[in-house]
């Protein structure tokens, strides 16, 4: 396998609310490796976005425990001068807004200039911006040299995207997070930036975090994917087995809820309930349990861990081997099972 970029240990970010600090991510435990895309799914609220901000230091007030190890060295809680000197240049982030993430009054050229200049302020003004408009035709805008001068406002939501890219790889980083980077797009410029992403992949050999709802992105891009649920790591697979063999619970009812196209489907299973909120998350037992409330409690575990079912394939908690879909009886789903 190529080489290993980040190393999380048992993560920990809390939020201090009132008196007390409330973990949104809690114990995550994943490593990324050069030239892979690795894809965070959840629902909203499942702690995805709280897991990025903390890899790329943005997080002001929250609790940081456990390791980030970057290319070896423990980048949790660094000082911000020094994680400064990483952000945007070693380990940058492509941002869900693209109008929200670029500057209103500053032409395009200048905003992918300034990351440059964070990170190399011995480039001279010319080479810089002979560099810019590489990168704007990088990423595949058209005209870019025009582009250069422009004002957010005056491009598409698409080509605002294409310059957050641009920002985003301006530095040749090792490690990219795309935090739902086409969720703000129509579907055929989404399939665009992602074609887009895939490619700069390869050409940086850069490890990539994709974090996203959207399971036909997961389909299209990811080589792993790690499911979160309420902070924590229920499964974590490569992408052929995830969508094939999924074990979890949560993971089955996400894959049932939205429409395959292979026929496989009778109807689509509506997940119960919500994720709760910070302070409500069940912090014993099995965070998912209230949500399947038909399972017996005997399913799940009481401290429930991630056990390695084959190489490489992760779930949390016994609950997954009795689990059945209220639609379905229990005896047709333990036939699957004994067939299994
Ligand atoms: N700065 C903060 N202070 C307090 N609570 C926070 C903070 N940031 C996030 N949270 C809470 O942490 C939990 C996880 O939020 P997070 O934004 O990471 O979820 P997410 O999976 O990325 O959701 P979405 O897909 O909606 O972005 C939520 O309950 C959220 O309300």
């Amino acid at each position: 396998m190529s080489k290993k970029i980040l190393e999380l240990r048992n993560l920990k970010t809390s939020f201090r609310i009132g008196e007390e600090h409330y973990a949104a991510v809690d114990d995550v435990s994943l490593d990324v490796h050069q030239n892979e895309v690795l894809a965070i799914v959840g629902e909203s609220g499942s702690g995805k976005s709280a897991l990025a901000f903390s890899v790329m230091g943005l997080h002001n007030r929250a609790k940081i425990e456990g390791e980030i190890d970057f290319n070896g060295r423990n980048i949790a809680n660094l000082p911000p001068s020094k994680i400064n000197a990483l952000r945007g240049k070693e380990i940058s982030m492509i941002f869900q807004d693209p109008l929200t993430a670029l500057n209103p009054l500053m032409e395009i050229g200048r905003q992918v200039e300034e990351v440059l200049l964070l990170h190399n302020k011995k480039m001279s003004k010319s080479v810089r911006k002979k560099y810019v408009i590489e990168l704007l035709n990088r990423v595949e805008l058209p005209r870019a040299e025009h582009v250069y001068g422009q004002f957010p406002h005056e491009l598409s939501g698409g080509m605002r995207q294409r310059v957050i890219i641009a920002i985003a790889i301006a530095n040749q980083p090792e490690l990219l997070i795309a935090d739902e980077p086409t969720t703000a797009l129509d579907a055929t410029i989404q399939a665009q930036i992602l074609d887009l992403i895939n490619e700069l992949k390869d050409d940086l050999d850069s490890g990539i975090i994709l974090i996203t709802h959207d399971l036909s992105v997961v389909a299209e891009m990811a080589d792993r994917v790690a499911v979160m649920y309420a902070g924590q790591i229920v499964e974590i697979a490569d992408v052929y087995t995830l969508f094939k063999e999924p074990l979890h619970p949560y993971t089955r009812s996400l894959l049932s809820s939205v429409p395959m196209n292979d026929g496989t489907q009778e109807k689509l299973h509506v997940i119960q309930g919500i994720v709760p909120s910070l302070q409500n998350l069940p912090r014993e037992g099995c965070r998912f349990k209230a949500r399947i409330p038909w399972i017996e409690d005997s399913a799940h575990e009481d401290h429930p861990e991630l056990h390695e079912v084959k190489p490489g394939h992760f779930v949390r908690c016994t609950c997954y081997k009795h689990f059945y879909f209220p639609e379905e009886s229990k005896e047709d789903q333990e036939d699957v099972i004994t067939e299994g």
